[in-house]
């Protein structure tokens, strides 16, 4: 069937978000990880988000993934595709956002891209070109402290035109309150200036229709889910049937366990939390780094107690802790160690039983799912925010909740586990 919108996500809790805006729109999608063998047979669907794990890797990396990615999606019929990136904008002056949206813009033929990382619904909007995280500027805001890529430029016209090939430019809201034909004359005339992308400015989901009837008059465009719904709520049939509905209709069973590498406030604050639902293991970084030891005596201590309910195993800590270990070990060398001991956990946990697991953590996600091997979700209802159930399409089916590092509430984990059965 040919595909009604195709995405692109720079790592795979940010295309669960994704998709799990997409179907809460009434768009049926799959969520793939990684770019799919070619004879993929995806049944029923209107948009497929196409999981990289494209965030923190080298920009030319970054670049030639996201072309092959597009270029499945194009070869589905897709005459959209939308790059998924952060609502927190998350990236440095040498990519990955302005090297990728570069190349993709090209491959499509347009001179220019619309681009917004608004999405209300996690209190993330932009105005005249900044971003504010709840009430305050994004250099304010606890990404500041992030361990791979602190974000200290709250003017994504300033930060986007850094690792970009060419200029920047602005669609500001009073253009977007004028509607999508303003926005859509706004984009030609900043393309006649010579600007290859343009912040737009968006609060409310309305702003986000608007941009969407927009960015559609386009091949290409790039934001968060906030964009997300708007496309969706453009292309989506209206009075079709709920998406989401059957992924949950068969209990799969077998254990249960939940593993943290997020170190964000949200998620220091959700381990908390689960302190009173469940046994809690708080990994040492500095052994998970020195010795293969650590994972074992943390499988060792899963053993017995998952067996009689659901764990979580944690490495996240403090920012002024995640300093101090990325000044001893270096901040690529500690975050890979980290994520790989999460994911061998994960595949040990897998192999004694569990069959419902929840991960914070993009990158953390990213290292688990790569390593179960797992290759396509459908997507199911939703947690919180941003964050659905999946269910792999295998024949001993799994229940995956993959959650970016600031999404959820402080029950996130709790919740989670009630709604995976
Ligand atoms: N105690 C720690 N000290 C230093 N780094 C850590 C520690 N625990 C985890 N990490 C690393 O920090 C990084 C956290 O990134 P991850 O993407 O998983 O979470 P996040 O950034 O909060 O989530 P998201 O990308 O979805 O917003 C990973 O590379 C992880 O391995
Ligand atoms: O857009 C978001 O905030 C999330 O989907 C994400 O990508 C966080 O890593």
């Amino acid at each position: 069937m040919t595909l009604s919108l195709g995405c692109v996500a720079d790592d795979y809790t940010g295309a669960s978000d994704l998709a799990n805006t997409l179907t809460k729109a009434g768009l049926r999608t799959v969520q793939t990880i990684g770019i799919p063998e070619d004879d993929l047979a995806l049944g029923e669907v209107d948009a497929v988000v196409v999981a990289l794990k494209s965030r923190s890797i080298p920009a030319a990396q970054a670049v030639a993934l996201s072309r092959a990615a597009d270029a499945w999606l194009r070869q589905r019929g897709a005459a959209h595709v939308m790059f998924k990136i952060c609502s927190t904008f998350d990236s440095t002056d040498q990519g990955n956002i302005g090297p990728v949206l570069d190349a993709l813009r090209a491959d499509a033929g347009e001179a220019v891209a619309l681009v917004t990382p608004a999405f209300p619904e996690t209190g993330r909007s932009v105005y005249q070109g900044h971003l504010f995280v709840g009430a305050v500027p994004l250099h304010e805001s606890p990404l500041k402290d992030h361990p791979l890529n602190p974000m200290r430029d709250a003017n994504l016209v300033r930060v986007l035109a850094r690792q970009s090939a060419g200029p920047v430019g602005l669609i500001d809201m009073a253009t977007v309150a004028k509607g999508a034909d303003a926005v859509r004359d706004r984009l030609a005339a900043l393309a006649g200036e010579g600007k290859g992308a343009a912040i737009a400015d968006a609060i409310f989901d309305a702003d986000l229709e608007t941009l969407g009837r927009a960015a559609l008059a386009h091949r290409v465009s790039c934001g968060a889910s906030g964009l997300g719904l708007g496309l969706a709520r453009a292309l989506a049939r209206p009075g079709s049937a709920d998406p989401a509905a059957d992924v949950l209709a068969e209990p799969v069973g077998g254990l249960a366990a939940c593993l943290a590498g997020s170190c964000s406030q949200a998620t220091l604050e959700q381990i908390a939390a689960a302190e009173a639902l469940m046994p809690v293991l708080r990994l040492d970084p500095e052994r998970l780094i020195a010795d293969g030891a650590a994972v074992e005596e943390a499988l060792a201590w899963a053993g017995g107690r998952v067996e009689s309910g659901p764990v979580l195993i944690a490495s996240s800590a403090s920012p002024e802790a995640v300093r101090a270990l990325q000044a001893r070990h270096g901040v690529e060398r500690a975050g890979h160690a980290i994520e790989g001991a999460l994911a061998h956990l994960a595949a040990a946990l897998v192999a004694r039983g569990v069959r419902r697991l929840v991960v914070a953590g993009g990158e953390t996600s990213g290292a688990v799912v790569d390593h179960l091997g797992l290759k396509a979700f459908r997507v199911g209802p939703e947690i919180a925010a941003g964050v659905p159930v999946l269910r792999t399409a295998s024949a001993e089916p799994m229940l995956l909740a993959l959650k970016s590092g600031n999404f959820g509430g402080r029950d996130f984990f709790g919740r989670a586990l009630e709604m995976m059965r």
